[in-house]
């Protein structure tokens, strides 16, 4: 039995109700977490009002501003969840951003601009979040990243992305080796193609969605209910022996050769 109930988890990410965290944090609360819940603050507050009013069903002990961009804003955050928390057992890194130019035409066309960019938000952050976590991570931990198929193989103008995934899924690796003797998991779930605020960035994207339903194992769309099932499972003590892998949430997709 998945039971969550004890434990807390910090997740980033969520921006609407059709982000992959929130299918995270859903499953993570069904299941008994206690949540903690990060957004990115703009000029206006509009997103902290917006997640605020779509995670309140779930009763988060706090909402915090974090900008990964931002060093101070992440200390900050583990400052403020080391007040009201003893200690984190499950922090989820859902978050990625790249230039809307560098999500299609032509790979040769990425600027060292925006490649330090979406590397940096979209990569280096989990470096960042698991430092700045790992002293609260008392009784062992598990962190979780949300990757995709566009760092492993060439997905049609994913482009900048796929170079920020690919390094992603490597610091999965050595982020497992450096933690795991304080017994912190550190695992990713690539998902399947979801149609969400980020994916609609990229170029060509109903096409990519259309491919995935016609041609993947289950001839159907991943859900970000999928993926939070996924996500429960690594956070609890069922997956206790997994760390370091990167676990394909995709109806299959993944196996096809065309
Ligand atoms: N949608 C898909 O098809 C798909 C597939 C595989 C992996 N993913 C990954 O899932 C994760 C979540 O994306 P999503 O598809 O749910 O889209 P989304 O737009 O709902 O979520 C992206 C989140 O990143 C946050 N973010 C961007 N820049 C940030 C910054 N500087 N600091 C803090 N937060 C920042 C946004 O506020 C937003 O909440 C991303 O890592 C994405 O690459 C998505």
């Amino acid at each position: 039995m998945l039971d969550l109930s004890g434990k807390t988890a910090l997740v980033t990410g969520i921006a609407n109700n059709r982000s992959i965290a929130w299918g995270i944090a859903q499953k993570l609360h069904q299941a008994g977490a206690k949540l903690g819940i990060t957004y990115l603050p703009d000029d206006r507050d509009r997103n902290k009002g917006k997640v605020a009013e779509l995670t309140e069903p779930l009763a988060p002990d706090f909402l915090l501003p974090c900008n990964v961009q931002d060093d101070a804003q992440v200390d900050d955050l583990f400052t403020a969840v080391a007040e009201k928390w003893e200690k984190i057992d499950i922090l989820v890194h859902c978050l990625a951003f790249a230039n809307k130019e560098d999500l299609s035409g032509s790979f040769t066309d990425i600027s060292r601009a925006g490649f330090q960019l979406a590397l940096d938000v979209s990569a280096y952050s989990l470096i960042h979040l698991c430092r700045a976590a790992r002293p609260l991570m008392k009784n062992g931990g598990s962190v979780i990243t949300l990757t995709y198929i566009g760092g492993v193989k060439v997905i049609p103008n994913y482009n900048v992305m796929g170079i920020a995934k690919a390094a992603l899924e490597m610091n999965v690796r050595y982020l497992a080796s450096d933690m795991g003797p304080d017994n912190i998991r550190v695992n990713g779930i690539s998902s399947g193609t979801i149609r969400t605020l980020a994916s609609s960035a990229i170029g060509d994207i109903h096409k990519m969605l259309h491919h995935y339903e016609e041609s993947s194992p289950l001839r159907r769309l991943v859900t970000t209910e999928d993926v939070g099932n996924a996500a429960a499972f690594l956070g609890s003590d069922l997956s206790s022996a997994i760390t370091g892998q990167i676990i394909y949430v995709d109806s299959g997709y993944e196996v096809m050769g065309v």
